[in-house]
């Protein structure tokens, strides 16, 4: 114990013993909905998950997994991976991203900080750039909160401001695009009428601009360098409505618009990046701003030809790599998610193994370790990544690299060398993401037949599974009326839903390690992602920390 009293050991669980593998299994997107043709994980053969479900109540049930379970500021707002994994690992539920630039807006204290102190010296003589995602979608930005901030920066001395927008149509219907650059348009249009120039300077589509993660394609990065620091792109419009507009009309849907820049009159670019002036990512979520921050903030940078690096201020909304301190400037500090369960476990001699595929790779690692990269102990841990596929959607191969992960995560097992097998299959959530139903089905099918791999190694040593989700999206793909109708557009056609959704996920319990007796306990029925630490903790052979949301399980004679 340290001078301070505090102590990384863990007390030793009463009844439930050591020594057990447990796998862990996050299915990315799987939650639990009405069966009907738009639930693509009823429709798909998944017979692995639903031999578990006949295990309820005892072995299976259902986890709260959006709003205020997940720290998100209402039960409004659907959950995401970055909220689900920090509660699965940490245990304890943090206020998030969204909700403390929320209340660092509403009390003014975001304009007090060091962070827009830092930003502020470059208002007299340069443009306040400010690049992030366009929609009310509150997974990884919201609208509002870029509105306040355009409003606070103005009344705040900045004087000419350039928007690089994002668009989205992932976290939020595809073709709502149009309406939140109206939308901004207008407000930039009440900004000008106050004497201060302010435009919208660039765009793309987010998953083809900038917000890439986990270093999976740095040419989306790149395409973003291009239209915003250096004013170039394929395409020229005047207007960004109009520039929206015509590329959705090529067939581009808000997620994979092309990069486009804003020129005046005489073709010239109306907004890049140069000295003196200052860049903010208001995206409040970290995964997806990692690798514009590294371009903007790192003097040696070797992934693309940057061509002009100007000297700018930059900040992003939060910090958003707590280990890498990236960015150094932030206008938000992010929640504090420290003493995660995966630090403990390894403070405890657990042996840990985590893997996905690239594209939720940080995930299982990054996001589990509460925003942190890295080992904790090297000697403890092994984080495999498998490569993702680049430059397609997901629909055209949407078995992904699930049984790629199966396969590294049977042989951890058998191996013996680890106590803790995590691994995220990512099918259900970046298929169910295009909207393709068809293609969405089999993503579900293949998850499925990846859980079995895994649990039919635990089986063969004698180990323990635990399977659950982060956050719904294959089982509803449609949007849907307040009474659960699905939705019609003008045309007749239904809405599609590409966004994750506000219900629960299941977690089930089993594999012969299990001690007879163990079975979840009825007295938690709001459980949520959080009360999942303490529960793996105990199967561990741990009692959980006493802070920790309560376990989901009981032990009976
Ligand atoms: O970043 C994304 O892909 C979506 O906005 C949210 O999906 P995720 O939370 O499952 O990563
Ligand atoms: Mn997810
Ligand atoms: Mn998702």
């Amino acid at each position: 114990m340290g001078s301070s009293g505090f102590s990384w050991k863990l007390a030793d669980h009463p009844k439930l013993p050591k020594g057990k593998t447990v796998a862990l299994v996050v299915l990315d997107g799987w939650g639990e909905a009405k069966a009907d043709q738009y639930n693509c994980i009823h429709i798909a053969e998944t017979p692995v998950m639903d031999s578990l479900k006949k295990g309820a109540p005892e072995k299976w049930r259902l986890v709260r997994a959006h709003g205020t379970a997940v720290g998100l500021p209402t039960e409004d707002d659907m959950g995401n991976s970055e909220v689900g994994h920090n509660a699965l690992g940490a245990g304890r539920i943090f206020a998030q991203g969204a909700k403390l630039v929320d209340l660092a807006l509403a009390s003014g204290k975001i304009y007090d900080g060091p962070g827009f102190n830092y930003i502020k010296e470059c208002f007299a003589s340069g443009t306040l750039h400010l690049i992030g995602l366009l929609s009310d979608g509150g997974v990884h930005s919201r609208l509002d909160q870029l509105q306040l901030l355009l409003k606070g920066a103005g009344e705040r001395g900045a004087k000419r401001i350039r928007v690089h927008i994002l668009t989205d149509g992932r976290d939020v219907l595809d073709g709502s695009s149009v309406g939140f650059v109206e939308t901004l348009e207008n407000d930039l249009a009440e900004i000008r009428a106050k004497g201060i120039d302010a435009q919208i300077a660039s765009g793309g589509g987010r998953m083809y601009v900038t917000m890439d993660r986990y270093e999976n394609d740095w040419n989306v990065i790149k395409r973003g360098w291009d239209a915003q620091v250096l004013g170039e792109a394929p395409h020229k419009f005047k207007s960004a409505v109009e520039a929206v507009k015509a590329l959705r009309a090529t067939g581009a849907n808000d997620q994979y618009l092309p990069p486009f820049v804003i020129v005046d009159d005489s073709g010239k670019a109306v907004g890049p990046i140069v000295d003196g002036d200052a860049v903010v990512t208001f995206n409040f979520r970290a995964d997806r701003m990692v690798m514009i921050a590294k371009s903007l903030e790192y003097a040696d940078f070797d992934k693309f030809d940057r061509v002009r690096v100007p000297k700018i201020r930059y900040a992003g909304m939060l910090q958003y790599d707590g280990e890498l301190k990236l960015p150094s400037n932030y206008l938000v500090s992010p929640p504090e998610i420290e003493r995660t369960s995966g630090e403990y476990l390894v403070h405890n001699g657990v042996r840990t193994f985590a893997c996905s595929e690239t594209v939720k790779f940080g995930h299982v690692t990054f996001f589990w370790n509460g925003n942190r990269s890295g080992y904790f102990n090297p000697e403890m841990e092994e984080y495999v990544e498998i490569p993702s596929d680049v430059g397609i959607t997901f629909n055209v191969k949407p078995n992904m690299k699930a049984i790629e992960i199966a396969e590294k995560a049977r042989d951890a097992i058998l191996s013996r060398k680890f106590d803790q097998v995590r691994v995220n299959l990512p099918n259900g959530d970046m298929v169910g993401h295009t909207g393709d139903i068809e293609a969405t089905i089999v993503a579900c099918k293949a998850a499925d037949q990846a859980v079995k791999m895994i649990l039919d190694a635990i089986e063969q040593v004698g180990g323990i599974f635990v399977v659950t989700a982060d956050h719904g999206n294959a089982e509803d793909m449609v949007k849907r009326s307040k009474s659960g109708q699905p939705l019609l557009d003008k045309n007749g056609n239904i809405q599609i839903l590409t966004s994750h959704t506000l219900e629960p996920v299941p977690i089930a319990i089993g594999g012969p390690g299990l001690a007879p007796g163990v079975r979840f306990r009825k007295d938690v029925p709001q459980g949520g992602l959080a009360n999942v630490a303490a529960t793996v903790m105990n199967l561990h052979g741990f009692e959980a920390p006493s802070d920790y949301e309560q376990t989901l399980i009981e032990v009976v004679d």
